[in-house]
């Protein structure tokens, strides 16, 4: 029996035969996500990895961005929760940062299903960490782009990126992209097989690609038997999943001590002002 699951105004989800679909639906800040945001997306994932009619969990998103990353407004927020009393810096920063990065980490590096990204727009910070967990990506046009602003904000890389970059990219690539600050755009994208398939469409129809995606994942799994597509991707995941959860806890812990020195507080405040601004 699957429990109940609360509901999220920035994040809808739907079951329609073997695909549990996740939808980011807070257009008009980009699909930027709080820490609440990204536990709720773990906990989806956990609800699709229970349910055994479920082979595909399918990540889309709506406007112009599948997701700018961290809200910084809600990083804000957190410094200032004057309602709860912490014993230290780096007790409120295990509790606001660390327990929530490393939990919807570990739900997307031991999901058991196919997870399928359906790329409407560029994506940045957790949020493009999550989408180089996904096993197929899909992208609605050539103006996709991946950004980890790690070095702009204070912080170094989360969300498995320091095994999920290289492994995807390759070593030097992702240097060149993590160290400068720099995205890694459709064509890098597409010269390592990142991105499965271009559907050419405009910027501005997230939702007839959303559909699109599903027309053709309908018709591509037609006939397949379903439990060696899970099958397989246990095994392939196999080769990685150890390094996965080593840099998890590395990274999370490496990261606890950016945050109580407070220069990605500092940071992310100037990006929310508009005193700083991503090179793109
Ligand atoms: C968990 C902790 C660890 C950290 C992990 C990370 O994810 S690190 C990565 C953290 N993420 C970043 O570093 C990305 C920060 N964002 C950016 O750099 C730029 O917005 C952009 C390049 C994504 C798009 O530029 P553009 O000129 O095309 O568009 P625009 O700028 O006009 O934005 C439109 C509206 O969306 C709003 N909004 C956007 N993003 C956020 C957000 N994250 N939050 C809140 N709001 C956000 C923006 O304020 C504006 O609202 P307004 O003023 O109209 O009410």
């Amino acid at each position: 029996m699957l429990r109940e699951i609360r509901q999220n105004e920035k994040i809808s989800y739907h079951i329609e035969g073997p695909f549990f679909i996740i939808r980011l639906v807070k257009p008009d800040n980009l699909n930027a996500l709080e820490g609440e945001d990204y536990i709720y997306l773990g906990e989806l994932l956990e609800l699709a990895d229970k349910n055994s009619d479920v082979y595909f969990t399918i990540l889309q998103s709506t406007g112009r961005f599948f997701s700018s990353g961290a809200d910084f407004k809600g990083i804000a927020r957190a410094q200032m929760d004057d309602g709860v009393k912490y014993a230290s810096e780096t007790s409120k920063w295990l509790s606001n940062f660390v327990a929530r990065n490393v939990y919807v980490t570990d739900a997307f590096i031991k999901h058991s299903k196919v997870l399928v990204c359906c790329l409407n727009g560029p994506a940045i910070g957790l949020s493009a960490a999550l989408v180089a967990l996904c096993d197929i990506v899909y992208s609605i046009n050539d103006k996709v782009y991946l950004l980890y602003p790690f070095a702009n904000l204070g912080l170094i890389t989360e969300g498995g990126t320091s095994v999920s970059l290289p492994l995807k990219f390759g070593p030097n690539a992702t240097y060149e992209r993590l160290v400068f600050n720099k995205p890694f755009k459709y064509d890098i994208m597409c010269q390592n097989g990142f991105i499965s398939k271009n559907f050419r469409m405009p910027s501005s129809d997230a939702e007839a690609f959303n559909e699109e995606v599903l027309k053709e994942l309908r018709e591509k799994v037609e006939g397949l038997y379903l439990p060696s597509c899970l099958g397989m991707k246990k095994l392939l995941k196999a080769n990685h999943i150890d390094s996965f959860n080593k840099i998890n806890s590395l990274e999370v812990n490496g990261s606890l001590q950016y945050w109580v020195d407070g220069e990605p507080l500092r940071r992310f405040g100037q990006l929310s002002s508009k005193e700083r601004k991503h090179r793109l």
